[in-house]
């Protein structure tokens, strides 16, 4: 008699977190992401970075349920990837969004609360009755909120309208509230796109935080000195294909990346100086959100 295969539970094997295997994502005739491996470990920080269009966020939308992959495979903590967003963050998976998505007229706190609501359980009637169970869950959700919003350093901000917080602090915001419903993994796509040297500088300490408190990242970011600190391992996409992975300092000195970024040498490409923030960005990327 066979023996029965083992399932892993979720949350309790010893695989990746996140495993994505040879992932594609066809729009008509356009293949956007073409046979793409990634896995995150957890507590890890990955980067994956690649010039424009090369399908990093269509890549991002295959994780979180936006999108389900033409081809290939999605597994998260020991399952396969459910197909509906919602699923996907009650399964763990949070995210950002390349432009912010708050509501600007509710308050910080409002804004949190809302990231929340996958992870209270008191059904319909108990809310429009306001039973013991909404009013518990909603006590906690209060006070969850507020603790998140001093873990990103928005503390005593609460009440403020979202739209009137300045544009760093709408991108803390954004981290609360996709932290308000609990992951184990958090996407951010660009999370430092329009921020100024000294905001790039806090979100690269906030995302430190975030891992501290054992969350995986896995983020899409074209400012290379931002990358090349935060992360364990990078990943480059380019037309669609990962071009390589690996240790941060082993992308950066790849040539096929520079290559990738800045053109072939026959297109004499601008020196690449290691304490020229310029030189190391993409150029077709100094983009405001
Ligand atoms: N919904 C869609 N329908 C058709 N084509 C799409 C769709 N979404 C993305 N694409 C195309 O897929 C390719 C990859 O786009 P994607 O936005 O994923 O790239 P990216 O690496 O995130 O780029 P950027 O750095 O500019 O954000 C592009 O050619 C884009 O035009």
């Amino acid at each position: 008699m066979s023996t029965p295969p083992v399932l892993e539970a979720p949350g309790t094997g010893t695989s990746p977190l996140l495993e994505a295997r040879r992932v594609t994502m066809r729009f008509g005739g356009l293949t956007a992401v073409d046979g793409v491996d990634l896995t995150v470990g957890r507590g890890q920080i990955v980067g994956l970075i690649g010039p424009n269009g090369a399908g990093k966020t269509t890549f991002f939308n295959c994780l979180t349920g936006l999108y389900v992959p033409t081809d290939g495979e999605v597994r998260f903590d020991g399952a396969a990837l459910p197909p509906r967003p919602a699923k996907v963050t009650r399964a763990g998976v949070a995210r950002t969004f390349q432009n912010i998505r708050l509501f600007a007229n509710m308050t910080v706190l409002e804004n949190v609360i809302v990231g929340r609501h996958t992870r209270t359980t008191a059904g319909l009637l108990s809310a429009i009755g306001r039973g013991p169970r909404y009013r518990r869950e909603e006590r906690e959700s209060h006070s969850r909120a507020g603790e998140l919003l001093e873990f990103v350093g928005l503390g005593g901000q609460g009440n403020q309208l979202a739209r009137n917080l300045s544009y760093g602090a709408q991108r803390r915001l954004e981290i609360a509230r996709a932290l308000a419903s609990e992951p184990k993994l958090l996407l951010l796509d660009e999370p430092t796109a329009g921020m100024n040297p000294q905001e790039t500088r806090e979100t690269e300490e906030l995302v430190h935080a975030v891992r501290d408190q054992g969350i995986a990242v896995l983020v899409i970011e074209h400012d290379m000195r931002f990358i090349m600190n935060l992360c364990d391992r990078v990943a480059v996409l380019v037309q669609g294909s990962k071009l390589i992975e690996g240790a941060p300092g082993d992308v950066q000195a790849d040539e096929r990346v520079v290559e990738a970024y800045l053109g072939a040498p026959d297109d004499e490409p601008p020196p690449l100086d290691e304490g020229d923030e310029a030189a190391t960005r993409d150029p077709n990327q100094e983009r405001t959100a």
